[in-house]
């Protein structure tokens, strides 16, 4: 716990009216999770002004308050006032956690595609060591063997630097983070320093927040223009980068940390070679000291060569030897939603993938072609309230790729699901090749059906855009839906 005093110290230019004394007995920008003693950040925010709530909070037991503009409070209630508070709790809330990215190792994970299957490969391998180790990222948080919802693949400030601190005090040796473009654009890390940064790869995705491609890439370059700056606390940095992305050069330039490049393509200093990639697995030569090591591993497709040539990257700058990398890497098996099998006893695959940009999109079917032995079927949407530029394009992917495709709903938020299909459908007509024959059908679960009872022997089903998540948040509602369910119910039907 800290003192109004102490956590007021540790801003720049702010003022403090009421009792520095008082103790502080945690930090939120939530009103709705404001607690006795809490110090309370007012955030103007991209929907409300946090300001608004305020008088929730004091009645919720707020000690103090974080404010950039005129507010009335009681008395007892101290008031801290800056100009830009979300400066300010980037200051302030490290230091109140006592800046615990300092206490691990911290191996931040950054790209349009890869992150959290990336993320989790370094864990596995981490864990194999004998290493404590916790993972923030898309699907959970995990400390150890305990698991914890999470709602944004990089959380801010506030519940980032919890998380983190809740990692030291349960011995958490290495923490494995994806790092969001949003993330780092919106100054979410502040307080953490990265030891160990990896670049996955860069294409389209996100441009209705950053604008521009250029914006998009500045906005991952900082992951590297951060580790690359100096800190006594931290001992040996490292970047890792895919060389043979073509933003790989890019990155690289924005990095002086000692640099590990990996590829395929005769490039890199962790080049993969012989690939083989089978339905379910994946093996390649590497090359590392002179010494030519065999990787094979349980999970299949390009991509995943791509995620684990970056794990490997990222565990040989952590200091480990590659024998040990490779054993662990063998057992690996999978990361929920991505490339998942459902499998009833159906004479065809069903896949559930979390694919919802062009690239990922394209890498999937991609991989379905090279293993399919008929037809690939494609149910697919995209979000709403998220880059709407994507969807034609998705659209001309799975048309290029698939020979029925099954356009449907995925996370509709605030849009009209109706016209998310339809801009979805210009571009499924623009790719259609003879032969192919597609379908709108706005309801997910519908459309899913309709797909698993069209499956004929040999085909592959490739349900993408959702793979882990159990919901699908509708205009006034988020309901509960898994694609894994509803395949499976629709294989059992058959
Ligand atoms: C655009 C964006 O990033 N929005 C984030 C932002 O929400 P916001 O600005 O809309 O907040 P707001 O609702 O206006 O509220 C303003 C303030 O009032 C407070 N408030 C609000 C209501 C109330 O009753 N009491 C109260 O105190 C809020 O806690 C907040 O501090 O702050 C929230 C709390 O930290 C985030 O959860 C939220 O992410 C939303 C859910 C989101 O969808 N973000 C996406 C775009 C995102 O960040 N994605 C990236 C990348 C994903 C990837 O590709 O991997 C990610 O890292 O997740
Ligand atoms: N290295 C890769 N390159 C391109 N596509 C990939 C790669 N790895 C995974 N994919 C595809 O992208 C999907 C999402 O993968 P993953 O969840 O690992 O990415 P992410 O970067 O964490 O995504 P998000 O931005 O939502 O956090 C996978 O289901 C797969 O279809
Ligand atoms: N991290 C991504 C996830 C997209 C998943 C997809 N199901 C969707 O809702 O668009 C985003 O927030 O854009
Ligand atoms: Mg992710």
């Amino acid at each position: 716990m800290k003192t109004v005093n102490e956590v007021y110290n540790s801003i720049t230019n702010a003022t403090l009216t009421g009792n520095g004394d008082i103790q502080i007995t945690g930090i939120t920008a939530d009103s709705r999770e404001v607690k006795k003693g809490s110090l309370f950040i007012c955030l103007v925010g991209a929907h409300v002004n946090g300001h608004n709530y305020i008088d929730k909070a004091v009645q919720a037991g707020a000690a103090a308050v974080l404010v950039s503009e005129d507010v009335k409070v009681p008395t007892e209630v101290a008031v801290i006032r800056v100009n830009d508070t979300r400066k300010a709790m980037q200051e302030c809330v490290p230091y109140f956690y006592e800046y615990p990215a300092n206490k691990m190792r911290m191996i931040g994970v950054t790209g349009t595609n890869g992150k959290t299957t990336t993320t989790h490969i370094i864990g596995h391998i981490l864990r194999k060591q004998g290493y404590k180790v916790g993972i923030i990222g898309t699907v959970h948080v995990l400390i150890g063997d305990k698991t914890y919802p999470i709602h944004n693949t990089t959380p801010d400030v506030v519940d980032l630097q919890h998380i983190l601190a809740q990692m030291v005090e349960e011995g958490v040796t290495h923490c494995v983070m994806e790092v969001s473009s949003h993330a780092l654009a919106l100054g979410r890390t502040a307080g953490v320093e990265y030891d160990t940064a990896v670049f996955t790869n860069l294409t389209q995705d996100h441009l209705d927040f950053h604008h521009t491609f250029e914006n998009y890439l500045a906005a991952k370059c900082k992951l590297f223009e951060q580790v690359s700056a100096t800190n006594q606390h931290k001992g040996k940095k490292g970047a890792v980068i895919n060389i043979d992305d073509p933003y790989g050069k890019r990155v690289m330039e924005k990095n002086s940390a000692p640099l590990i490049t990996y590829g395929t393509e005769g490039r890199g200093s962790l080049e993969a070679s012989h690939l083989t990639i089978t339905a379910k697995t994946s093996a390649y030569d590497i090359v590392w000291d002179g010494i030519t090591y065999h990787n094979h591993m349980r999970i299949t497709g390009l991509f995943n060569v791509y995620n684990t040539l970056a794990a490997v990257g990222a565990c040989l700058n952590e200091g480990i030897g590659m024998d040990a990398i490779i054993q662990a890497l063998s057992d690996f098996t999978a990361v929920p939603g991505r490339f998942e099998l459902i499998e009833e006893g159906q004479p065809f695959a069903v896949v559930v993938d979390y694919a919802h940009t062009p690239d990922g999109l394209e890498n999937i079917l991609q991989t379905a072609k090279k293993i399919v032995e008929h037809r690939i079927l494609v149910v697919f949407g995209c979000g709403g309230d998220r880059d709407a530029t994507k969807r034609p394009i998705m659209g001309r992917i799975a048309a290029q790729y698939g020979d029925v495709v099954f356009v449907t709903s995925d996370n509709p938020r605030t849009e009209d699901p109706v016209q998310i299909v339809k801009d979805v459908e210009v571009g499924v007509k623009e790719g259609l090749r003879d032969g192919v024959r597609y379908e709108v059908i706005v309801d997910r679960a519908e459309a899913i059906h309709k797909a698993i009872a069209q499956a004929q022997a040999g085909d592959v089903v490739i349900i993408a855009g959702k793979g882990h998540e159990d919901y699908q948040i509708l205009k006034d509602k988020t309901i509960h839906f898994d694609d894994r369910e509803v395949a499976r119910d629709a294989l059992k039907e058959r």
